[in-house]
């Protein structure tokens, strides 16, 4: 099955769904999991530098056995790889973990310290073809303001926590205006057990025969969102990704566009996160 794709500013077409691998480990777990969703048709695999995997990401993609062109590959930069020379050697170390000539899409993963210098080098990357498409994650109005107008390339997407009880009209809005498409990470909430059984979404699965995180992901990608839920369980790479072959009416849009409760896990403007995130992910304590 061939899943649909979704324009970008930059006029390259994205896979509207993928596979997403944060938490999944490098102990042949994640290279098991994206071979199986690269199997099963997935076409794109989200990954960062942050999840210790892009090496076993990219052994997954060589073994499928499936033309690199037909498959869309996004990292990202981490924090403590900001500036523009640090950036320049980890986009070059990013694509021999991978084994890759280029990277598709590549994204400032927190917006904090250095970014103007690291979008620098993303853009010097883009220009040597190393780099397809580039992006920022995490970027709330407030930090899209900070640094966003300074850019002389405007991103061709924000990647940020999304979810029926999360709906980001504020910053869908700024997007809106510069057609950066969203990117939602946790789609499924990170597996929130209160919104796979919420009434309103387990009704609608019911009528239309299909499960909870089914209906979540359509729903998203009705909203012209960009989705790629992670599983490690086989039935459930499967039914993820088998999500588009039903529709949601108007009216049921509004329904679930009703959930939201302007409720996220994590706040990119709480004050201290920038050193929460680099004690939590330290991508060169092997080094
Ligand atoms: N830019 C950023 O800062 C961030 C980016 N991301 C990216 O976004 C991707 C997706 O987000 P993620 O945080 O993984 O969360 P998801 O919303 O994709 O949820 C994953 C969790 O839900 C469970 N799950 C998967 N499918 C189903 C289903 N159909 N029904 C019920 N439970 C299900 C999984 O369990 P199991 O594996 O056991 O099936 C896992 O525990 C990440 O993998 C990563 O690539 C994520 C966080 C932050
Ligand atoms: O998973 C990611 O890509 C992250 O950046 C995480 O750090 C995420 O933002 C998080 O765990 C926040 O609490």
């Amino acid at each position: 099955m061939q899943t649909p794709t979704i324009k970008l500013n930059d006029g390259n077409e994205i896979p509207a769904i993928g596979f997403g691998t944060f938490q999944i480990p490098s102990d042949g777990s994640t290279y098991q999991a994206v071979k199986q969703a690269l199997a099963v048709g997935y076409r794109h695999i989200d990954t960062a530098v942050a999840y210790f995997n892009e090496a076993e990401v990219g052994q997954a993609i060589k073994d499928s056995g499936i033309p690199r062109a037909d498959i869309w590959v996004t990292s990202k930069l981490w924090l403590q790889d900001f500036g523009f020379e640090a950036a320049t050697k980890a986009i070059d170390l990013s694509l021999q973990k991978l084994g890759l000539d280029y990277i598709d899409l590549y994204l400032i993963h927190q917006p904090y310290g250095d970014v103007p210098g690291a979008w620098r080098a993303m853009e010097a990357a883009k220009q040597a073809g190393k780099i397809r498409s580039i992006g920022v994650s995490n970027m709330t109005p407030k930090i899209w303001a900070q640094f966003v107008p300074e850019f002389k390339t405007l991103p061709a997407v924000d990647q940020v926590e999304f979810n029926p009880y999360f709906q980001q009209h504020a910053l869908r809005a700024i997007l809106a205006e510069h057609e950066v498409k969203l990117e939602a990470w946790a789609p499924l909430g990170q597996g929130n057990q209160s919104l796979l059984n919420d009434p309103v979404i387990t009704s609608l699965a019911a009528k239309y025969g299909k499960n909870a995180g089914q209906v979540i992901l359509r729903f998203e990608n009705q909203e012209g969102i960009i989705v790629f839920p992670k599983s490690v369980h086989l039935e459930r790479i499967k039914s993820n990704l088998n999500s588009f072959d039903f529709e949601l009416t108007p009216a049921e849009m509004a329904q679930i566009r009703a959930l939201d409760k302007n409720q996220g896990r994590h706040d990119p403007d709480a004050p201290g996160v920038k050193d929460l995130l680099l004690n939590a992910f330290d991508v060169h304590a092997n080094d």
